[in-house]
């Protein structure tokens, strides 16, 4: 009976030990070991006292309280909304509740840091799913600290999962739906990881990648197997620029042909895009990477301005036509407003796609937040130094949410475009600009974690 004890003392304590070295090293285990069914129970046990601490009852209606007085009856006490559903997921907890007369959703927005402390979590975030019906997403650790995804996401035919909401949700690119995108954050906040993680996805999918870097190459150059035109300066993104319009007037050409209007309706007027034509006649989506936008709309001389205005009409052309023609624009830079002269606003207005890194000022937030979530402004200056990779993503809806990207080496990035080089498709108006490299047997590139990132 002693040994019995003294075992089942020994094995607690042991499991004991087990739980609390989890919670310290690895929350995300923790978590779905013994963390979800803390939480549930404490969520259950807890759930009429918070939601009366917090204020998210109601008091007895009338005939309820009738009630009780005929039938001599204690007062009956106030009510928290019913729930409906209650589901653990791999990051926490997921409660719908239906709401009761005379709440709103916005109560328990208002409620969810009150809810957050209550019931133990890392963080609590509400949405109105339907008429009366709220969800209450709540993770039970610090998702943003070491970001793990999923190993499904829900990947789309131009849709790819780039990094991890604090909520829990996978944030995913959707070009079909954000045609274009702006990054902003400055040196060393984490953009370039953002957009390797973006190409890294972007490479399985059949689309075709375009790159101008103007920082010689050094970011997407290692990537390079994967692009079908690659620019590492301003003068070769100029031509290739133009190349590209010239395309897109070739797509529209193809979508007009199909629809059989007339050659004299005005461009304006076409309202359908690649994706209504059949298969065998669709042309390859685009997605054009523009990293580091101001060394393009910056300028010494006259022939640099002339230059300049060339690459910015381009790119507002394809801003504003492009989505039709399956061109999507990604563009990254430290900041990304009217100091970069004429043109620099116009193309901001067309890139609905908005993500902020960390910024050193107010008015580098607002370049990117400023005219559609004023509040993501403040998240935006919140981002502390020591977490790279965090960022505030939203669209012009005005909503957002914050985001951190996994941190994806150049050296994986590098042998996920290798792995899918197969796939690069060419486009006869963008030959001029295909990256030249060795074969991929002779190229001498290690697929080790720890090897020179070359392609
Ligand atoms: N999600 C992340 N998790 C962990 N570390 C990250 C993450 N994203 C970026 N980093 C680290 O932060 C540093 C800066 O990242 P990155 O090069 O992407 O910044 P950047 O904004 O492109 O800087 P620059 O404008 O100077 O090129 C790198 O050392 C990178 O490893």
């Amino acid at each position: 009976m002693t040994v019995n004890a003294t075992a089942l003392t020994v094995t607690l304590a042991l499991v004991a030990a087990g739980a609390l070295l989890l919670r310290w090293q690895r929350p995300a285990w923790y978590w779905m070991t013994f963390g979800v069914t803390f939480a549930v129970v404490r969520l259950l046990v807890r759930y009429s006292s918070v939601m009366d601490a917090c204020g998210l009852t109601v008091p007895p209606s009338r005939l309820r309280l009738a009630v009780a007085r005929i039938t001599n009856q204690p007062v009956p006490q106030s009510r928290a909304p019913r729930i409906l559903r209650l589901r653990p997921t791999r990051t926490g907890l997921v409660l719908r509740v239906k709401l009761r007369p005379g709440q709103d959703a916005f109560d328990f927005s208002a409620a969810s840091d009150r809810l957050r402390h209550s019931f133990v979590m890392q963080n609590v975030t509400a949405r109105e799913i339907r008429s009366g019906v709220v969800e209450l997403r709540m993770t039970g650790y610090d998702v943003l600290k070491r970001v793990q995804m999923p190993a499904a996401s829900d990947v789309g035919p131009m849709r790819v999962p780039v990094a991890m909401r604090e909520d829990g949700e996978v944030f995913c690119r959707d070009y079909r739906q954000t045609p274009h995108a702006l990054n902003v954050g400055a040196t060393q906040s984490g953009k370039s990881v953002y957009q390797r993680n973006l190409v890294a996805g972007l490479a399985a999918l059949d689309v075709a990648l375009v790159g101008i870097d103007c920082k010689q190459g050094v970011e997407l150059a290692p990537l390079a197997r994967r692009f079908t035109a690659l620019a590492d300066n301003p003068d070769t993104a100029a031509e290739l620029l133009d190349a590209l319009v010239e395309h897109m007037g070739d797509v529209y050409q193809v979508i007009r042909r199909e629809q059989r209007l007339s050659a004299d309706v005005p461009d304006a007027e076409i309202t359908a895009d690649i994706w209504d034509l059949p298969d065998h006649l669709r042309p390859t989506p685009i997605v054009l990477l523009v990293d580091e936008v101001a060394e393009l709309a910056l300028y010494a001389t006259k022939d640099e301005e002339k230059r300049r205005d060339r690459i910015i009409t381009a790119l507002v052309r394809l801003a504003q036509l492009g989505r039709a023609a399956g061109i999507y624009l990604e563009v990254c830079g430290q900041r990304f407003g009217s100091e970069l002269g004429k043109g620099i606003t116009m193309l901001r207005a067309q890139l609905t796609g908005r993500t902020a890194h960390r910024v050193n000022d107010e008015t580098s937030a607002n370049m990117a937040f400023g005219d559609i979530a004023p509040d993501a402004v403040l998240a935006t200056i919140q981002i502390p130094t020591d977490r790279p990779g965090t960022a505030v993503a939203g669209d012009s809806s005005g909503g957002w949410c914050r985001i951190r990207t996994p941190h994806l080496t150049l050296r994986r990035a590098v042998n996920t475009c290798n792995a899918h080089a197969h796939r690069t498709p060419a486009i006869p108006a963008l030959d001029p600009f295909r990256p030249v490299l060795p074969s991929l047997d002779k190229a001498s590139a290690p697929a080790s974690e720890t090897a020179p990132a070359l392609a």
